[in-house]
């Protein structure tokens, strides 16, 4: 499912935060959604999910709520787990309803985040990474074709971060739309189609990974120095040093 937005602008506070923002995302892309710390990525995933007022079009926040639930899926920043129920029960909170293809959707769910061995164990008492994956997974039991997520490799180990990249990919792939924001730009050069960049709330950059890390772009905009290549792995980024600015 196609996301649009069309001069989206929002504030938090009485400040605007998010200026004029305009975007179509395809079925099949994994979008990666770069900026600095500020620059306003969860601000637009909030925004364009309805869940902050904002000026301007959104196509999932302009769906009815039953529509806007079926449509997009979201993976908040936060990742505390306050509820003190088993992995199974929590993931399939994502996925309300007992019929067998409910059923199916959650072990699907837990099965893609190696969630198995976690799978009785209750959510308050695991590690910080664990519980990101079992909230991942919730967010993916609801098999919507949109999936919006906000930081999902944060605080995960080297090798969840890459199953994680790897997951959406494939979601993409099977011509799911996702759209993640990120701040290891080495993950996004390697996993994403496209990459967008926001800097102070307006979009920067937008295009394939290697037109988007320019030079110019990781010196102005995240104020670094890095070396970009093209392995038989696909892009490669090595962050080298930081730009007096
Ligand atoms: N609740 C709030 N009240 C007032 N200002 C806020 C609030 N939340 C965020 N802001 C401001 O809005 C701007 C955008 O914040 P946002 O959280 O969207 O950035 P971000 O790109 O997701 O940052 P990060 O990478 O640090 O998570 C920042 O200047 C931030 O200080």
């Amino acid at each position: 499912m196609r996301l649009v937005l069309e001069h989206l602008t929002a504030r938090r506070g009485p400040r605007p935060v998010l200026h004029d923002i305009s975007l179509t995302l395809a079925e099949g892309e994994f979008v990666g959604l770069l900026g600095p710390n500020g620059a306003g990525k969860t601000t637009l995933l909030r925004a364009a999910l309805g869940l902050l007022p904002a000026e301007g079009h959104s196509s999932i926040a302009a769906l009815p709520p039953a529509a806007r639930a079926r449509a997009a899926a979201f993976l908040p920043q936060g990742r505390e787990i306050a509820w003190p129920m088993p992995v199974e029960t929590l993931v399939a909170l994502g996925r309300p309803g007992r019929r067998p293809e409910d059923t199916a959707a959650v072990a699907r769910a837990i099965d893609r985040l190696g969630l198995a061995p976690l799978r009785p164990r209750r959510a308050t008492e695991l590690s910080g990474g664990e519980q990101a994956r079992v909230l991942l997974a919730r967010a993916l039991a609801q098999e919507a074709p949109l999936l919006l997520a906000d930081e999902p490799t944060a605080g995960l180990d080297p090798e969840q971060q890459l199953a994680v990249m790897t997951l959406f990919a494939g979601l993409a792939a099977e011509g799911g739309t996702v759209l993640a924001s990120l701040h290891d730009l080495g993950l996004a050069a390697r996993h994403c189609t496209r990459l967008i960049v926001l800097d102070t709330g307006r979009i920067v950059a937008d295009g394939a990974p290697r037109a988007v890390l320019t030079e110019a772009l990781l010196a102005g905009t995240f104020g670094i120095r890095a070396h970009l290549s093209e392995g038989p792995e696909g892009l490669i980024f090595q962050p080298l040093g930081r730009i007096a600015r």
